[in-house]
């Protein structure tokens, strides 16, 4: 005889079919699942009494045995062993799990999948529709405990199944279908009852129960493929797959025994598409078993083996593996593939990749697993193969990924009568042993003064009165000087087979640990080096996730940018960067994060970065009321990023007062604002001013000017103002090139306003003085307060920027100031009363005009830095017509630098000195070249 051979009693005759719907000749005739799995037709159709009967006495039905479905023989014939199974590349195998078989529409879905793939011959693993694994554990829940609502949870079991066959399939197939079902519910629901009589049904009852959520979810598939006239049969893999029970809540396959029956089942059923039944098995002795936690995708990779499948993929709802736990880092990337060894490390260190056990049966013969999202069939997903030899292997790209473990707590055994002892540590973890507790990570520093260990915090209180009752006397005797319990901890471990050997690696996680101010409390690195485990208080936890898992994934030239005052240059620049950020982090691998934007009244602040395409509208409708101090903090405490830069785009004297101090956190600072530059030198107990005509607001001790600077030269950390000058124009940058490379500056002299300078050229008789003045604001190119240029404070601000910067000493009211504020207009209590007072004044310029006219010159205001004389001079000239300085046009300034190498023709940069467009690009310069400082390619 061909075939199983089957010492059980026969079938009832509608079971003799096959579950696909066809006869199966009578000299191969498999038998129905509960035959076939022992269970006599009288324990699963007789009700209670019979039952009882056939097990001895009620009173015993507690007894472990009671329900313990007898075994029946099932055995292969030797000589009918062949070579039905084919083997190798034109295999490829997919699992789908509850997920994807959760629907009818999904169902099909996965018929599509299937179909859509060109390899020769497809092994389908399914597990049992979402939730119907849950929904069968319950019924045999419920009927244990005695609870007769098991009939309704099982017609719900019924209609549901019902109902995604009348969805999905029709004609004959769905008949076969239903009658098949109809069977197995009835089949069910003597069982149930025979359990609710008992009170108890044994484990593979219970798993026998269990399994009938793949039976049907199978069946529903291949008919659903078969509909699209492919050929394709069902499997019930636990014909086919053997398995032996190893320790607690494990099995472990009969490679052997599972390959002779799968080659006797293809000899019968050599369809070229299978869906065989995830999660089910059964043992050697033909009792029906399950393959326990993540089954479906352990039963796709035992299969793999067995068909030496070229690819095993896991079709689920998630894009892939990811680099750490997406819900708590939003950086976390999808790996596109992992080692083996890694996809273990990260299994057992909690992340949801593959159970480890799922990953044995196929590494040992380097099948690749691909791990794949059946709602996203473009996401190409993670392949977790053998190390690929030709992968990146810069010090950043060797770790893989992050996991975590929460819930533990750190156990210390501490003592100097340790050292040297053996069998200090065999003692310490058999008592560990014995109260059964799951030791998570070792370390034993050299001087073996002390041992520690994490366990699960719920069994750490058995593990530290075991620990103590075996110690007491050590304890006692002092040899041991504490059994120290530290609750709360969690585990962060780095992941990545390259770790190995690569120096730098640890030092750059603990750098980024340490930078986000975490204590790491314990840490183990075993000699396979494929993770480093640190263990750190939970409420950490995620803080240290986000630094580690920023430093490693994160361009190193990822920039948290928080912008003070949205006004127009800090608007513009937010415009700027949201057309520009894109550009740059694909070229320039420069990423920009606007984390933050503050006004005086409003602020708004984001953990990852701020959608510039509307930061305009959210900063309307999701700020909340602005503090410098909240939003300074905002940034300074985000351990995502590790470069943070405040820009400053105010005109306020009060935000400058803050450089010091943010400089000293390791914030950068870049601004246009010439507050801080141009302020009081020293640190005094000083007034401090309003953004515009300095109106004094209190007294308080200031970081002055040379604190600043001293604290810029002495630290790494960045402090740039090239628009404070010039706007966008390259002055700063200049003079400090003239100066670094040893050139000595003898003056600097030109047109340092864009106000000023667009006024004067534009002022040729054609418009009134106070039109002109209008046109200039109009434009954007005065101070927020006209006034400031008008006076030619602006102008002095910057020639003291420029004397500073070549090093002379000077104040602000060093500077003799011709300003052009008519006196009378000084006392004016805003910029709009100024503006609206100043026609009357338009005369008396149209008379200056006209008199230079006159005499062939033109009025020009100028600042000059005389080095040689250490003096500086803010005044209104008049300028031959053909001199440089009455040649330009619009807000050009002009910037002449004599020194001792540019001593006969001086060094001149001339352009647009004021206005929106060129004083964000130059702001926005400043914070490209903190990003080349900071590493960023040229
Ligand atoms: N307009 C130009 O061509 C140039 C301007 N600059 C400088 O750029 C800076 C900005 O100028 P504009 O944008 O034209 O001025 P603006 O008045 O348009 O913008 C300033 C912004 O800062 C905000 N602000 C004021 N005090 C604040 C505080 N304490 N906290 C938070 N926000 C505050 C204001 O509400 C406003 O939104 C000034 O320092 C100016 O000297 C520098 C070079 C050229
Ligand atoms: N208001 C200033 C702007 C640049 O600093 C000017 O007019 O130059
Ligand atoms: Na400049």
């Amino acid at each position: 005889m061909r075939g199983l051979a089957v010492t059980s009693p026969l079938p009832p005759a509608s079971a003799a079919r096959r579950r696909n719907g066809t006869s199966i000749p009578s000299s191969r005739k498999s038998v129905s699942q509960c035959w076939k799995y022992g269970f006599s037709q009288d324990q699963l159709l007789g009700g209670s009494l019979r039952i009882g009967q056939s097990h001895g006495s009620l009173q015993g039905h507690r007894s472990a045995n009671l329900f313990r479905p007898a075994a029946v023989a099932i055995s292969v014939e030797q000589d009918e062993v062949n070579t039905y199974l084919p083997k190798g590349d034109m295999w490829s195998v997919h699992k789908f799990g509850g997920t994807c078989m959760g629907t009818p529409q999904r169902i099909q879905s996965v018929a599509d999948i299937v179909l859509g793939d060109s390899s020769e011959r497809k092994l389908i693993i399914v597990s049992a529709m979402s939730k119907v694994t849950d929904m069968m554990y319950n019924l045999v829940h419920k009927a244990q405990s005695r609870d007769d609502l098991y009939t309704i949870a099982l017609e719900e079991v019924y209609e549901k199944h019902m109902a995604a066959a009348k969805d999905l399939l029709d004609g004959e197939d769905l008949a076969r279908f239903l009658a098949q079902l109809h069977s197995d519910v009835s089949n069910l629901r003597a069982m149930l009852r025979a359990i609710f009589i008992a009170g108890h049904a044994t484990e593979s009852f219970s798993d026998f129960v269990v399994g009938h959520g793949e039976l049907w979810s199978a069946q529903m598939l291949s008919y659903a493929i078969k509909k699209s006239g492919a050929p394709c049969s069902w499997m019930d893999t636990r014909e086919v797959l053997v398995v032996k029970p190893s320790g607690s809540n494990q099995v472990d396959p009969d490679y052997v025994e599972s390959e002779k029956r799968l080659q006797k089942w293809f000899s019968r059923q050599p369809d070229e598409i299978i869906v065989a039944t995830g999660f089910i098995a059964s043992t050697a002795e033909n009792i029906p078993t399950t393959l326990k936690r993540d089954g479906s995708d352990f039963s796709a990779a035992i299969i793999g083996s067995l068909v030496r499948a070229r690819q095993v993929t896991i079709w689920t709802d998630v894009d892939g593996v990811f680099s750490a736990d997406p819900r708590k880092v939003c950086e976390a990337v999808i790996l596109s593939t992992l080692s083996y060894q890694e996809a273990w490390e990260m299994s057992y260190f909690g992340a949801n990749v593959l159970h480890p056990r799922t990953i044995i049966p196929v590494m040992k013969d380097n099948i690749p697993i691909v791990i794949r999202n059946m709602f996203n069939i473009s996401a190409p997903g993670t392949m977790i193969c053998k190390q690929p030899a030709n992968e990146n292997a810069d010090l950043d790209a060797c770790v893989k990924a992050f996991a975590t473990i929460d819930n533990l707590a750190l156990v210390n055994v501490e003592g100097t009568g340790m050292a040297g002892v053996p069998g200090t540590s065999s003692a310490i973890f058999s008592a560990v042993k014995d109260v059964g507790a799951n030791v998570i990570m070792i370390s034993q520093a050299s001087s073996e003064h002390s041992v520690c260990f994490a366990v699960p915090e719920k069994e750490v209180a058995a593990v530290s009165s075991a620990l103590h009752l075996k110690f007491r006397e050590a304890l006692a005797a002092g040899r041991l000087s504490k059994i120290e319990v530290i609750n709360g901890c969690s585990i962060l471990a780095a992941v990545g087979l390259r770790m190995a050997s690569t120096p730098g690696v640890s030092a750059i996680l603990f750098d980024a640990l340490a930078k986000a101010n975490i204590n790491v409390r314990a840490i183990a690195q075993g000699c396979s080096e494929y993770n480093i485990t640190v263990v750190l208080k939970q409420e950490d936890c995620v803080r240290a996730l986000r630094a580690a898992h920023s430093r490693f994934f994160l361009s190193k030239t990822t920039l948290a940018v928080g912008i003070i005052g949205p006004g127009l240059i800090g608007g513009t620049l937010l415009n700027q960067l949201r057309d520009q950020a894109a550009v740059l982090k694909e070229n320039l691998n420069v990423d920009l994060r606007v984390m933050g934007i503050t006004g005086s009244s409003i602020m708004l602040l984001s953990d990852t970065g701020i959608d510039l395409t509307q930061w305009n509208e959210l900063l309307q409708k999701e700020a909340e009321p602005a503090d410098l101090a909240t939003f300074a903090r905002h940034l300074s405490d985000n351990h995502l990023f590790p470069n943070k830069v405040l820009v400053d785009c105010t005109a306020d004297t009060n935000v400058a007062s803050h450089y010091y101090d943010w400089l000293k956190k390791g914030i950068h600072v870049i601004t246009p604002n010439k507050k801080a530059n141009s302020g009081p030198l020293d640190r005094v107990l000083a007034p401090f001013s309003s953004s515009h005509n300095d109106t004094l607001l209190s007294c308080v001790f200031v970081k002055k000017y040379l604190k600043l600077r001293t604290l810029q030269r002495a630290s790494y950390t960045h402090y740039f103002y090239e628009a404070t000058v010039g706007a966008g124009l390259p002055i700063i940058s200049t003079l400090r090139g003239l100066l670094e490379t040893g050139d000595k500056i003898l003056r600097i002299e030109g047109i340092f306003s864009g106000t000023l300078s667009y006024i004067f050229n534009s002022f040729e008789g054609t418009r009134t003085f106070s039109d002109v003045v209008a046109e200039a604001k109009e434009a954007g190119y005065t101070e927020p307060d006209p006034r400031d240029d008008l006076s030619g404070t602006d102008v002095a601000r910057k020639v003291i920027i420029l004397a500073r910067e070549s090093g002379l000493k000077l104040e602000l009211s060093d500077i003799p100031v011709k300003s052009l504020v008519p006196e009378a207009l000084a006392t004016c209590s805003s910029a709009d009363e100024f503006m609206q007072r100043l026609p009357s004044f338009d005369q008396d310029w149209a008379k200056q005009r006209s008199d230079a006219e006159a005499a062939g010159e033109v009025l020009r205001y100028v600042g000059v830095v005389d080095a040689v004389n250490k003096k500086g001079q803010v005044e209104l000239r008049r300028y031959k017509r053909d001199h440089p300085f009455a040649q330009l046009s619009g807000s050009d300034n002009i910037i002449a630098f004599t020194t001792s190498r540019y001593k006969e023709q001086p060094l001149i940069v001339r352009g647009p000195g004021a206005g929106a467009e060129v004083t964000a690009g130059g702001v926005f310069c400043d914070i490209l070249r903190l990003a080349s400082y900071l590493g960023a390619p040229s």
